[in-house]
């Protein structure tokens, strides 16, 4: 199978053409409300499509948070791939945030769902969860590294319960979170210009530095805007480790809608903050 140029050079070039911002498609009933949809598919559809329309042409990533496309069953999850496409065809790229994990055998199709090529749900990274052990998700690395596709793996995840599970202290006396940013330095060495797996890790987390985040891979950072972190905590979360960082804003932007010019500003207003505080001249 011949693959996609890799997920982290894509990104990467992404990164320093539009700005690491990854806005997402979080459908919330609550939001299909708030824009004068219906809770139906096709409620949906018109949300998902208006932020395409609204973003995909100007930002590096959009996440659609496949949760609310499943609620609606097969007719949601068509309206998903319809989205996926769009997005791509828009020049964004496309993280499905689907947090797949499972034993090995099972987490092959996972990953044939959303990373082998010819999927209709093909996406350019997947997010998954480590939690039934790093080495439950090699069907998927293999996978992505065939494709050209990237994942990110819950390390250090942005909601207040993740520290019980993440900052488990090992026999060796690591936490969970920095074992899992350990493997994905391992996956990632020697990879030029960014490796392609990469970490969740909250910008609601405070300092970090206790951590090592230099993974040579990107890092997804939900909690901005909606969950309290704003983006110019990221340097203060981030360090040094900033330059790979894709701060995530959903609802912050979403609640914007449905004006596709409003939706647009939001974007933009939170894309220069962030060249402001990630790289500021
Ligand atoms: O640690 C994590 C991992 C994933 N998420 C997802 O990101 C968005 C955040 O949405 P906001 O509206 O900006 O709060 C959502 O899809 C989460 O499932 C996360 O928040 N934290």
């Amino acid at each position: 199978m011949s693959g996609l140029e890799p997920f982290g050079a894509r990104l990467r070039r992404a990164m320093d053409e539009r700005g690491p911002l990854c806005v997402g498609i979080d459908p919330h009933a609550s939001l299909l409300a708030e824009w004068g949809l219906n809770d139906d598919v096709a409620g949906l559809e018109r949300f998902s499509r208006t932020v395409v329309e609204a973003v995909a042409d100007r930002v590096a990533v959009l996440k659609p948070q496949s949760a609310f496309f499943e609620r609606f069953g097969s007719r949601g999850v068509a309206v998903l791939e319809q989205s996926v496409a769009e997005a791509r065809a828009a020049g964004a790229l496309v993280v499905m945030d689907a947090k797949r994990g499972d034993i090995g055998s099972t987490m092959a199709a996972y990953a044939e769902s959303f990373l082998h090529k010819d999927a209709p749900l093909f996406s350019d990274a997947l997010t998954v969860s480590p939690y039934l052990g790093y080495g439950s998700l090699s069907p998927a690395v293999a996978l992505a590294r065939e494709s050209g596709a990237g994942l990110f793996v819950l390390a250090l995840t942005s909601n207040p319960e993740g520290g019980e599970v993440q900052h488990a202290v090992r026999s060796d006396g690591r936490n969970v979170g920095a074992t899992m940013l350990a493997h994905l330095a391992a996956e990632n060495a020697g990879e030029e210009p960014l490796g392609s797996f990469g970490a969740v890790v909250g910008a609601t987390l405070g300092d970090l530095s206790t951590y090592d985040l230099d993974i040579n891979g990107p890092l997804l950072a939900p909690g901005i805007g909606a969950q309290g972190a704003t983006p110019a905590d990221l340097p203060r979360v981030f360090g040094a480790a900033v330059r790979n960082v894709v701060p995530n804003v959903s609802r912050g932007v979403l609640r914007h809608g449905p004006d596709t010019v409003a939706l647009r500003d939001a974007a933009d207003r939170f894309a220069e903050e962030i060249r402001h505080t990630v790289a500021p001249s």
